[in-house]
């Protein structure tokens, strides 16, 4: 693992490091957010985010304004990328597929299935490195906008025990029945259905028995809300398995990172309830 920037932040430091992935087959970015309450005496817990469609592991750090509540409260936050990268890793040139487009799932299909695992990079191999390498808990919570948002809820809702709680931005929430969605998993995943079905958090959570508290923030400007995300599929799942989901709909706010800044801080605080 190398680092390859560091910046001090409201005390604490921002990372960002590459490193070999054995899951993905290919070197991998990821930026870490350390509070300066982080040390090894005192390690502390390890917000996720996934970043949307065309993200990087940059995006959030610079344009959320995460840093300072993260230093208040003391939680780390590490932010993947948001596909396998590399010369030799298949790409598309549409923005919704390929590079840029992993969609946090195993792809089964080739070209996709040599380097496309992000479900088990976020999962496992990235927690390990960094549970290894910072002083951190094994506590996690996790968080996404987007693509990222489906990947936060999806992952959440099938590793219960591994995240104190789960929130999200503008998800897509129900990819099985959405263009990004049905486009992503036929590519990477073939028409096999029972496989799609692992990776959307509507049904997930309409058969969840193990429940996280889950918060999700949804503008009601955003161009992609009606045809894209569909919250009341999420909204409806809740209703048939109780699962305790605050879902807020925001007048006037887009699918930006504006919209993002405006409620990051009552994410987090709501991540640092359930963490410590
Ligand atoms: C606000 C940051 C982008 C987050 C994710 C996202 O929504 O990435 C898109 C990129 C391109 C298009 N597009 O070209 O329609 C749609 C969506």
């Amino acid at each position: 693992m190398e680092m390859i920037s560091q910046n001090k932040s409201f005390g604490g430091w921002h990372k960002q490091y590459t490193h070999r992935s054995d899951v993905l087959n290919c070197d991998m970015r990821f930026a870490v957010y350390l509070p300066p309450q982080a040390s090894a005496e005192t390690p502390v817990p390890v917000l996720y985010w996934l970043s949307g469609l065309t993200c990087t592991d940059e995006n959030f750090m610079q344009k959320a304004g995460a840093q300072r509540i993260a230093a208040e409260l003391g939680m780390a936050i590490v932010a993947p990328d948001t596909s396998p990268r590399g010369d030799d890793v298949a790409d598309d040139p549409a923005y919704d597929m390929g590079k840029g487009a992993g969609f946090y799932l195993n792809a089964t299909q080739p070209p996709w299935s040599s380097h496309y695992r992000m479900y088990d990079y976020v999962v496992e191999e990235l927690p390990a490195l960094i549970e290894a390498t910072f002083p951190v808990t094994q506590q996690r919570a996790i968080a996404g906008h987007s693509m990222g948002g489906h990947g936060a809820l999806l992952i959440a809702l099938r590793n219960p025990q591994r995240y104190s709680s789960v929130s999200a931005f503008s998800p897509i929430t129900n990819p099985m029945n959405c263009p990004w969605g049905q486009k992503a998993f036929t590519a990477y995943l073939g028409n096999d259905r029972l496989q799609w079905a692992q990776y959307d958090a509507s049904g997930l959570m309409a058969a969840a028995e193990h429940k996280l508290p889950a918060l999700v923030d949804q503008g009601m400007a955003d161009n992609f809300l009606q045809e894209q995300l569909k919250p009341e599929m999420l909204e409806q799942a809740a209703q048939l398995s109780g699962y305790p989901l605050q879902l807020r709909r925001h007048d006037g706010y887009d699918h930006s990172y504006y919209f993002i800044a405006s409620f990051i801080e009552e994410h987090l605080r709501f991540h640092a309830e359930h963490l410590f």
